[in-house]
């Protein structure tokens, strides 16, 4: 201004007879010394003409709606306010710098520049209101261009709320209109909350002070460091006055004072040692401003026979010719074309600035004429990541499929038990004429054997996901998985159960008069299952058939490239699909309760050419049901809460190795039992399969339920599982044929006897076992006969004299030995019974101790006592 004035003074052409004065005085942006400073002037002589200042809009503000009645013009170079152009309020007030509501059509410019179309504002709360109005206006604007105010939040000291409800409502765009100790606070608040960087843009204003984020941060209490606050503040953009007509075609134009803008920018260096890019400029302009409207009022004023000196504070008049002539104003200033609209409003340029190493640079300038933005090539916007951020979090999805190699060793490991069942299908059909495989119901057995191949199959349509099938032919996966595990388990489980029926129905159930139960109607039973199967699984495929699902996994969200990635997981999907694996699941759960419910009833069946194991392997399988039940809820509990982490993986694992465990433990028990048995079972390798389907298909379905978020841990349970339980039931019903087979009798001992006339073997055997039933229910009656009698000969001994006692009690002894040995001959006379195929059964020890076991086991059993 000082400047400017001395310019002025020593201009010819300007109020040539006058010397412009100024009397300086700082209100300290406090309205209250402002408005003392105004009184002081107005009470005190000389008689001012106009008023410069002041720069804060809440000091000004007072003054211009005060001096209005002193008839004083007021010319801001610095008061923003947007309250300022009221004219009821504010009639004499002038700036030479614009509004904040000029940045609206430069801020929404810049936002269609770069396709935001989702912003949030955010401005501090000031009584004069100063950027509450400008906010209000740019909501306004920018609904009218179809840009979304996604939030627009105020705050008067803390904005941590407020940046967390921004942060919330995922706006990444943010419009920022705060003093400057406040736009400390937001930034520290930006950086505590992460909203900076790549993913943010922050359109704040310009008119700052240099490394203003760094500056008195104790004094306004910030808690974060300088480190922090520059951190936060790197890359935001500003919108501000174009404070010097540097880059303009006009600026090497000579200004109002004779000076192109870059002749003031180096006087103005070399008179204070800075660089003119601030409010300077505008007070530099305003200080013309002022002359030139006095030059020209003196002129006019002398028409009417008037001077400038004759002003008073009650001269109206004089008043409105100033104002009229500041409206009809205009010339070339530093800050680029001066004029003053109707409102007193100046009509200047919008600067971009973008804060590039801790360096304001100007970035591009608006044009509110062309309503566009010219970009400064010179100095570009520098983005932090690859380019402009979006105005929302981009979600992709990412298509989580199990792993290759995970899958590729199962599958392997499925085909070597496919393998594994055609070798036994081959040991079936190469020694069919062996006795103990045509013991043993070899149709029933290649039964059981393809269902294990279609189930060793079924875990390689298991691993088929969206990795290895694209996701249109998925849902036939799903539809095929459906089918192959559901069959394969029918056939295999169904031919298990109906052996386990067929010892039931023989030694459970039945009267002394036996009945045949051959392999047909085994088939028939089988038969039945799997048309059962084959209807259910029909109905589900022509209702509403399987088809791809997919499940977002959004506790394993994570950020790439400014992208928000979560996976999904492919799965089978149907309409009611609880309803349809209900159905599936209640036939197969009631196939598995039943013949569960058999394998245990006939546990204590003790001929020796139908059984070999029993006690031991119930006996496992039920404390390792127990055992493994109890680790499944344990798990469950603990799975609650470490969910999503990849512990879980580590402790799915851990089950399957404690489960392989006890399987192997079980296993190594049967073996010796099965191995040691002279004659191969036909019946309690069913039960034993039985038992271990129930088991692996009930933990199965537990554990890869609970852990449906990972596919890998779920695609190995469900094929260690299904491998597992399908190579035990193989090989607990043919290993001890194949180790009878290659054993030095080879399974061929007494096999001659029968195979001419009954090659139905099991039937013969039925009828062998029904007469040792019959036989041996004689021989406990007349037991008990003889018991009871001994009871009389006790009772009537101790009836006689003790003389007649004593002479009497050896004889009873030896009765009594002599009954024991009769009863101990009718025992061993019926033992090597030539109605039996096998004339080779058990040892008498043997047999004793078995006895033994079963009394104490078993009193169920319908072969006890043999
Ligand atoms: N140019 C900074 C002052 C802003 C205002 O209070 O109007």
């Amino acid at each position: 201004m000082e400047l400017a004035l001395s310019q002025v003074n020593e201009r010819i052409d300007i109020l040539p007879e006058y010397q412009l004065h100024m009397v300086l005085n700082d209100t300290k942006c406090d309205p209250g010394v402002g408005m003392h400073i105004l009184y002081d002037h107005i009470y005190n002589e000389p008689t001012k003409l106009m008023l410069l200042g002041a720069a804060f809009s809440p000091v000004s503000q007072p003054i211009a709606d005060t001096s209005k009645y002193w008839n004083l013009l007021q010319v801001s170079y610095a008061s923003t306010s947007p309250v300022l152009k009221d004219r009821e309020l504010y009639p004499r007030f002038f700036r030479t710098i614009s509004s904040d509501l000029a940045f609206n059509p430069a801020r929404a410019a810049l936002l269609k520049k770069y396709g935001w179309k989702r912003v949030a504002t955010l401005h501090q709360n000031e009584p004069s209101r100063i950027f509450s109005q400008a906010t209000k206006q740019l909501h306004k604007l920018l609904q009218d261009v179809g840009i979304e105010i996604v939030v627009g939040e105020s705050f008067t000291e803390n904005p941590a709320n407020q940046l967390a409800n921004i942060k919330k409502k995922d706006a990444r765009i943010i419009i920022g209109s705060f003093y400057v100790v406040q736009a400390k606070h937001v930034f520290c608040e930006a950086y505590k909350q992460r909203m900076y960087g790549k993913r943010y843009v922050w359109i704040i204003i310009g008119w700052y002070e240099d490394k203003w984020w760094e500056t008195k941060l104790n004094e306004d209490h910030i808690t974060c460091t300088t480190r922090e606050m520059g951190e936060a503040v790197e890359g935001y953009l500003a919108t501000d006055h174009m404070k010097l007509n540097e880059d303009d075609a006009t600026s090497k134009h000579k200004t109002v004072s004779g000076w192109t803008a870059q002749e003031y920018a180096i006087k103005f260096k070399n008179l204070t040692g800075i660089i003119a890019r601030h409010e300077s400029s505008f007070a530099y302009d305003a200080a013309w401003a002022i002359a030139l409207v006095l030059n020209a009022s003196a002129q006019r004023l002398a028409e009417r026979g008037k001077a400038l000196e004759n002003f008073t504070y009650a001269d109206e008049e004089m008043a409105d010719l100033f104002e009229e002539i500041f409206h009809n104003t205009s010339f070339l200033g530093v800050t680029g074309p001066v004029s003053f609209t109707k409102y007193g409003e100046r009509v200047g340029y919008i600067q971009f600035e973008q804060l590039q190493g801790g360096e304001s640079k100007r970035v591009g300038v608006y044009d509110v004429t062309t309503d566009s933005i010219m970009m400064n090539r010179k100095e570009p916007i520098k983005w932090q990541g690859a380019g402009p951020p979006s105005d929302r979090t981009v979600r992709e999805t990412e298509l989580k499929s199990i792993a290759t190699g995970l899958f590729a060793f199962m599958a392997f490991v499925a085909v070597l038990g496919m393998l594994l069942g055609i070798f036994f299908l081959l040991i079936n059909f190469l020694y069919r004429e062996r006795r103990i495989i045509k013991m043993s119901s070899p149709r029933l057995n290649n039964v059981i054997v393809a269902g294990c191949i279609l189930t060793y199959f079924s875990v390689i349509l298991f691993g088929l996901d969206g990795g290895l099938v694209p996701t249109k032919r998925y849902g036939q996966v799903c539809i095929a998985r459906a089918w192959i595990m559901s069959v394969g388990f029918t056939l295999a489980f169904g031919a298990m159960f109906a052996k386990t029926w067929r010892v039931h129905a023989i030694f459970k159930s039945i009267t002394p008069k036996k009945k045949v139960i051959r392999d047909e109607h085994l088939f028939l039973i089988v038969a039945a299952f799997v048309l059962l199967d084959i209807f259910l699984l029909s109905l589900w495929t022509g209702i509403e058939p399987m088809h791809t699902g997919y499940q977002q996994l959004e506790n394993k969200m994570r950020f790439e490239d400014d992208k928000e990635i979560i996976p999904v997981l492919e799965h089978c999907e149907s309409e009611r699909l609880s309803y349809w694996l209900g159905a599936v699941y209640a036939f197969k759960g009631l196939l598995l309760v039943f013949g569960v419910f058999l394998a245990w009833e006939t546990r204590g069946v003790t001929i020796p050419a139908l059984n070999d194991s029993r006690y031991i392997g119930a006996t496992q399988n039920i404390c390792f049901v127990i055992s493994i039940s109890a680790v499944i809820l344990k798990r469950m509990v603990k799975i609650t809460s470490i969910f999503g982490s990849y512990s879980f993986l580590r402790i799915a694992l851990h089950d399957i190795f404690s489960l392989s465990h006890h399987l192997l433990a079980s296993w190594n028990l049967y073996i010796p039992r099965v191995a040691k048995s002279k004659h191969n079972s036909k019946c309690s390798s069913s039960r034993m399969s039985v038992y271990n389907v129930v088991i692996l298909s009930i933990l199965g379905v537990a554990i890869t339920s609970i852990i449906r978020d990972h596919q890998d841990a779920t695609f190995a349970i469900t094929a260690v599982f299904t491998i597992f339980c399908t190579t035990l039931t193989l090989c607990f019903v043919f290993l001890p044929k194949v180790t009878k087979l290659w054993s030095p009798d080879g399974g061929t001992e007494a096999s001659t006897t029968r195979r001419s006339n009954n090659p139905e073997s099991l039937s013969s055997t039925d009828k062998n076992a029904a007469n040792m039933i019959t036989e041996n229910s004689q021989l406990k009656k007349q037991l008990a006969q003889r018991e009871q009698h001994l009871m009389e000969l006790k009772r009537l001994l101790e009836t006689l004299p003790p003389e007649s006692r004593k002479a009497d009690k050896s004889n009873s002894q030896e009765s009594c030995a002599q009954q024991f040995k009769k009863r101990k001959s009718l025992v061993q006379f019926r033992q090597p019974e030539p109605s039996y195929a096998n004339k080779s059964f058990e040892p008498e020890e043997e047999a004793t101790s078995k006895g033994k076991q079963r009394t104490e086991g078993s009193s169920s059993s319908g072969v006890e006592g043999i």
